[in-house]
């Protein structure tokens, strides 16, 4: 997963937009922490951030001039540090890394063994400096806009009617895609970010120095958030670091933050924030994305007759994601995680409803894609495939959801007519009742995220269907 989709994945899961700077600073260690090793006490900090915060924040963000000046100890103490950080949260490495001529071995170690996910960088050096690091299409950067030093303000702000920090921000979001590159930006004026997040709405900005003066963190939030309200990572303050309550000071900030995103709904109506109002132990994997998909009429329960002729007590619909650019997000992230652990050469889906699913897919796995025509032209170039292919070519075919099979099989045919193979048939929801083996007598290997059982036993776990829905669905 890519350091994007598991930003928000963990935003998703924790409701929080919090990142916790994880900075071994003897200047700001607790009393409790002091010992005669310095090291010993310091790591005894920064594990007790970690265990206080995991459930509550989106990333972590180690500072690594603070380990550096540390020296080996103190270098010892950031790889048991990046270790202990659960594998499923982001780590922003805060290097401000500048050095042309060692980028791409800082990059190397960084992302590849180090293991972290992003880094901050500083743009004086240009795209060449970045470039290194954009070769690892998992990783992102973070781009240093402007600073609250009350020193850089000559630089940064100049001239006045066009400032440095918003020509880098123009000039940085040439450098990658809104997925590789985020900005960082260290403010205290709701102006700043504001102006900001009007030049770049599609970017993540990591927002600093916002607890250092007088604002109002309300304000920050409207100034930074982005139309589906999120998009910004806030910092935990440096002062809530060192209390001995933690756990319940950060979850305090988070709901502030989450009831002020909840109100902030933006013009586009089909953007606002979702958040789980259930709280289910053992949770199914996916709850949140099913609830979502409920919630926003992707699944629908009444009496719905199916192409067949049959009566089904439930009716997908799988084409309404693509106006919830949140709920699409996560619908591919579902479909990426299976994708990845197969083989082929090219992406196929069937239309119309699965061409949008197939080409976000496409772009985010970098894999070229084609699609079998629903209906044959009787002009132009009457090509049953659109796109272009060499024959021979292995394809995985991707669709909404398996009812009979036959709609998925007929364009599998149509793709194999021409010379291509289909092996591997993806959807997000199996209906059951043996299609899989359907497929499988047919020469193709059935994967899904989801099966409609697992769905309704959740939305009835969860209250969203009642027992008599339940019952309807199980008589079927
Ligand atoms: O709840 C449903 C049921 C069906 N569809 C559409 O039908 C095909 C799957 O049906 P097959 O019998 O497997 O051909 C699916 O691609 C959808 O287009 C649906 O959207 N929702």
């Amino acid at each position: 997963m890519n350091f994007f989709d598991k930003l928000n994945t963990t935003i998703v899961q924790n409701q929080s937009l919090l990142f916790v700077g994880l900075d071994p600073n003897p200047e700001m260690i607790p009393a409790r922490y002091q010992s005669s090793d310095l090291i010993t006490g310091l790591e005894s900090w920064l594990q007790f951030m970690i265990a206080e915060t995991a459930d509550f924040v989106c990333a972590y963000k180690p500072t690594l001039g603070f380990y550096q000046v540390l020296g080996v100890p103190g270098l010892e103490l950031l790889m048991r540090i990046l270790k202990s950080i659960p594998s499923h949260i982001p780590i922003i490495l805060d290097a401000k890394h500048s050095d042309l001529n060692t980028s791409s071995v800082f990059a190397h170690s960084i992302f590849t063994e180090w293991q972290v996910d992003a880094v901050t960088l500083s743009p004086y050096t240009g795209q060449d400096h970045v470039a290194p690091f954009l070769v690892y299409p998992d990783k992102s950067v973070f781009i240093l806009c402007c600073t609250s030093n009350p020193g850089a303000a000559t630089v940064q702000q100049y001239p006045h009617n066009s400032p440095l920090y918003l020509q880098v921000v123009q000039e940085s979001k040439t450098w990658g895609t809104p997925e590789q590159l985020c900005l960082e930006v260290g403010t205290t004026n709701a102006e700043v970010l504001k102006s900001i997040r009007s030049l770049a709405p599609e970017r993540i900005i990591m927002a600093r120095s916002i607890w250092a003066g007088e604002g109002n963190i309300k304000q920050i939030l409207a100034a930074g958030l982005n139309a589906n309200g999120d998009g910004l990572l806030i910092p935990v303050s440096q002062d809530m670091l060192g209390s001995a309550n933690l756990s319940e000071e950060i979850q305090f900030l988070r709901r502030e933050i989450n009831e002020f995103r909840g109100e902030f709904i933006h013009d586009a109506s089909s953007c606002e924030v979702w958040f789980s109002d259930v709280d289910v132990q053992d949770k199914h994997p996916h709850q949140d994305l099913i609830l979502q998909l409920f919630d926003i009429g992707c699944i629908m329960f009444g009496e719905f007759v199916q192409a067949s002729g049959a009566t089904f007590p439930y009716y997908i619909d799988l084409r309404k994601i693509i106006s919830n650019p949140q709920v699409f997000n996560q619908v591919l992230s579902a479909y990426e995680e299976i994708l990845k652990n197969l083989t082929f050469d090219r992406l196929a889906g069937i239309p119309y409803g699965s061409l949008p699913t197939a080409t976000g897919l496409s772009l985010r796995l970098h894999c070229p894609m084609i699609f079998p025509r629903k209906e044959v032209k009787a002009h132009g170039t009457r090509r049953v495939i659109e796109g272009n292919f060499h024959p021979g070519e292995t394809v995985a075919v991707v669709d909404d959801i398996l009812i009979s099979g036959k709609s998925v099989m007929e364009g599998a045919e149509k793709i194999q007519s021409v010379g291509l193979k289909v092996n591997d048939i993806v959807v997000f929801i199996d209906h059951e009742k043996g299609v899989k083996d359907r497929l499988k007598a047919n020469g193709y290997c059935g994967h899904s995220v989801l099966t409609i059982s697992e769905i309704v036993t959740t939305l009835h776990e969860v209250g969203r269907i009642n027992d008599e829905q339940l019952l309807a669905f199980r008589e079927s």
